[in-house]
């Protein structure tokens, strides 16, 4: 999405937690105090942990310090802004969180507490979210007069619709977390303090995963799912084609005709 060429200033590492246990990489926003508001030193930050990605991460679980993911945009870097320097900040956020939805694993938001704004941008560029009962979602930017800048307009609408965005923006409706995963926002709705665990669980099970199928869904099914329907039908035949002639998959497949390997269970 974003194009402005810019001289990038550098990310605040101290504005990030981060961990990792085996092959899930944890990012957790680290300002409570300030309810994980997102300046620059925190996006950028959040742009260069994609960038040097571990080469053994499989997958990645973004999440809040404190009781909030995010409350959005530091309204504070806000005050002094021009058109020209809104427009460049805009297309900053918008290469960072680019980096997120197109990372080469997939990318799981735990959401609790607010969910606002810039902090609700983040999350839709996220390929899973989970949500605890406490987490509440909105779009406050017509109370403050500004409007969505980190690719809010592109990825919300194309998970919830755009009548539902439209209201949260115009009239600005707060959707609880019942709302947001009926809404189709939040893929899990799990019991109060359980989004990390319940992230870290299907972290693990998406690791577990062949990288080459976790990166056919990631890269290949959101095209497909956008093209004509013969382009999309091709396309998924050539991913089908080079993912069964990988060595991973006749070995998964082996594995699976020798009892070797676990069963598909109902949950
Ligand atoms: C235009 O180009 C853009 C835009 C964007 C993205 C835009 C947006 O994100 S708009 C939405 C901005 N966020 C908000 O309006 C939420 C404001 N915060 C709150 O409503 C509340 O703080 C709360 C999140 C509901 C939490 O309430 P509570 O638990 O009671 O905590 P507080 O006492 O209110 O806050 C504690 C402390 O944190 C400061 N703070 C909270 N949120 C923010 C914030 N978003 N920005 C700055 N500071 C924040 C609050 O002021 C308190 O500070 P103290 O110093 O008083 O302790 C993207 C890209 C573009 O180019």
């Amino acid at each position: 999405m974003g194009n402005a060429d810019t001289a990038t200033p550098a990310g605040d590492p101290s504005l990030l937690q981060i961990d990792q246990q085996g092959a899930v990489l944890t990012i957790g926003l680290n300002r409570p105090a300030k309810r994980n508001a997102l300046n620059d030193g925190i996006i950028l930050a959040i742009g260069e942990c994609f960038t040097s990605l571990p080469e053994d991460v499989r997958c990645v679980v973004i999440h809040g310090l404190g009781d909030n993911f995010s409350s959005g945009l530091d309204l504070s870097e806000l005050r002094e802004r021009d058109a020209t320097e809104g427009l460049v900040h805009s297309q900053m956020w918008h290469r960072v969180f680019d980096r997120i939805q197109y990372c080469r694993v997939p990318v799981i938001a735990a959401l609790k507490g607010a969910v606002i704004g810039g902090g609700l941008e983040l999350a839709c560029a996220a390929h899973i979210r989970v949500a605890e009962p406490s987490a509440y979602f909105a779009l406050p930017e017509g109370q403050r007069g500004i409007f969505v800048g980190g690719g809010g307009s592109v990825r919300l609408p194309r998970l919830i619709g755009v009548a539902r965005m439209m209201d949260m923006m115009l009239t600005g409706r707060v959707y609880s977390a019942t709302e947001g995963s009926s809404y189709g926002f939040a893929q899990y709705l799990v019991d109060a303090g359980a989004s990390m665990t319940k992230a870290l669980e299907l972290a693990t099970k998406i690791a577990g995963n062949a990288p080459l199928t976790n990166f056919a869904v990631l890269q290949a099914l959101p095209m497909i799912a956008e093209a004509n329907p013969q382009t999309g039908l091709l396309m998924e035949s050539l991913m089908a084609t080079v993912a069964q002639s990988d060595k991973e998959a006749k070995s998964r497949i082996r594995a699976f005709l020798d009892h070797k390997t676990a069963k598909v269970k109902p949950t």
